[in-house]
């Protein structure tokens, strides 16, 4: 099944959730028609191309594809680093300064595993909501016409007042789903439209807020690279560490992993379990020894070894805050000694089960650290998939790939055309 299929029969529970809220919506106020092309549509001058019919091409996708930016790489090491480090520190004591330049990180082209499985992207760049009703996507989508009557509704303040409800309670925020409204509502209200319509408008507006931040994990030249992985307990670091690593391996990439939450035996095993499933080592630490310098020594190791990427584990105990910060940025400090621009990445994995707390986590952890994307897990199973939207119209932030279930490939590159499709039901 392809990956879409999969996302789509995954997200079901926050896909039917919108599909029958929609339906409702359309049905309440609306009629039953033929199912025509478009007769209502007034006669606007359509500036575009006239209906190319190639019969149900994937809509077009306006993704920049791959080359994502690269985030700015972390530029000069702080100057907070007074402290001492951890036992055994065979770096001096950094001179921070001297180091010219560390030379931007130019991006390598992005690595296979957590790309994203490419649309055709030859597509024209034109805005996808652009596409007047009355052309090419919805007579395309319609083609097969005058085989049954489908409900239609004219988007008046009602309707878009309860699209707005059905958004919040999909977590989609009351700030996203009035934009995204608005955006759905400009320039058609008055227009009759069929539940497949406004799928097809939500969809697009979706993926237009999404599209920004659908970056694959930047990978840079420096070996190795650091990933730093934080987030609450229990909202998928460590299945998602295995995972990811699992990708990196398969792609030829040489990874090592630090379990650096030292306070839970059982967040060590685990991690082991997913490494030897991955093929890739994981150094531990005695339980209650210190993260940083555990993630010190990883370092070391993965130093040693040339190994292109380390991925740090780290606690989630947010009921103690202070301390939290305080070894995230103890561990921070303390690899900077090795390498001034480590971490490279500082992923925050977010549980879509939680909603709208997901947005709370984001504001909380861009305080303890400097997060520089996202992974959200658990997309499987859940009716509250919209708060992603909502993640990225409030935060901006990367989101580098989803987890859709417990097997180690069961995390995907985040594709904002998909996505949107899977959470509003359309069918592709
Ligand atoms: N359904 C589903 N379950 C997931 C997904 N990702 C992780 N899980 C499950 O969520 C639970 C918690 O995941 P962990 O990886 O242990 O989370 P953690 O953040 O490392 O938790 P701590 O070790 O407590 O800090 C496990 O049972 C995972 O199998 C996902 O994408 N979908």
């Amino acid at each position: 099944m392809s990956f879409f299929g999969k996302l789509k029969s995954k997200l079901f529970k926050s896909s039917s959730k919108l599909e029958e809220g929609l339906d409702a919506i359309v049905e309440e106020g609306g009629s039953a028609e033929p199912e025509t092309p478009e007769p209502e549509r007034p006669a606007t001058p359509e500036p575009e191309a006239p209906d190319v019919t190639p019969p149900q091409d994937p809509e077009p996708a306006p993704r920049p594809a791959p080359e994502t930016p690269p985030e700015p790489p972390r530029e000069a090491p702080q100057p907070e680093d007074p402290q001492p480090e951890p036992g055994e520190t065979p770096a001096p004591d950094v001179p921070m300064p001297e180091d010219p330049a560390p030379e931007p990180p130019t991006e390598r082209p992005a690595l296979t595993p957590i790309e994203i499985p490419e649309a055709p992207a030859e597509t024209a760049p034109e805005t996808p909501q652009e596409a007047p009703a009355g052309g090419g996507v919805f007579s395309r989508l319609f083609g097969k016409r005058g085989q049954a009557t489908e409900m239609r509704r004219a988007l008046d303040d009602d309707m878009l007042e309860q699209l707005e409800e059905l958004l919040i309670t999909a977590d989609m925020g009351v700030e996203t789903a009035l934009r995204v409204t608005a955006n759905m509502a400009e320039g058609r209200m008055g227009r009759r439209l069929s539940t497949r319509e406004i799928k097809e408008l939500l969809a697009t507006e979706i993926a237009r807020i999404m599209e920004p931040v659908a970056k694959p994990l930047p990978l840079y030249p420096s070996k190795p690279q650091v990933v730093l992985v934080v987030g609450v307990n229990g909202s998928g670091k460590t299945t998602t560490i295995g995972k990811l690593a699992s990708q990196f391996r398969a792609a030829g990439k040489s990874v090592v992993i630090a379990a650096g939450d030292t306070f839970r035996a059982a967040a060590v095993e685990q991690l082991q379990v997913w490494g030897e499933r991955a093929g890739v080592p994981v150094l531990t630490a005695p339980e209650g020894s210190d993260p940083a310098s555990l993630a010190f020594d990883a370092l070391g190791k993965a130093q040693s070894d040339g190994a292109d990427l380390l991925m740090i584990d780290t606690a989630g105990r947010l009921q103690n805050r202070a301390d939290l910060m305080a070894e995230l940025e103890k561990i921070v400090r303390v690899i900077r000694k090795k390498d001034p621009d480590a971490p490279h990445n500082t992923l925050l994995v977010l549980d879509a089960t939680t909603g709208q707390n997901a947005l709370n986590q984001v504001e909380t952890f861009q305080k303890l650290a400097d997060v520089s994307g996202l992974v959200m897990t658990k997309l499987d199973g859940t009716a509250k998939g919209g708060v992603l939207v909502a993640l990225a119209d409030r935060f901006g932030l990367p989101i580098h790939a989803i987890g859709v279930g417990e097997q180690i490939d069961d995390l995907a590159p985040f594709d904002p055309e998909e996505f949107a499709a899977a959470l509003t039901g359309l069918e592709r």
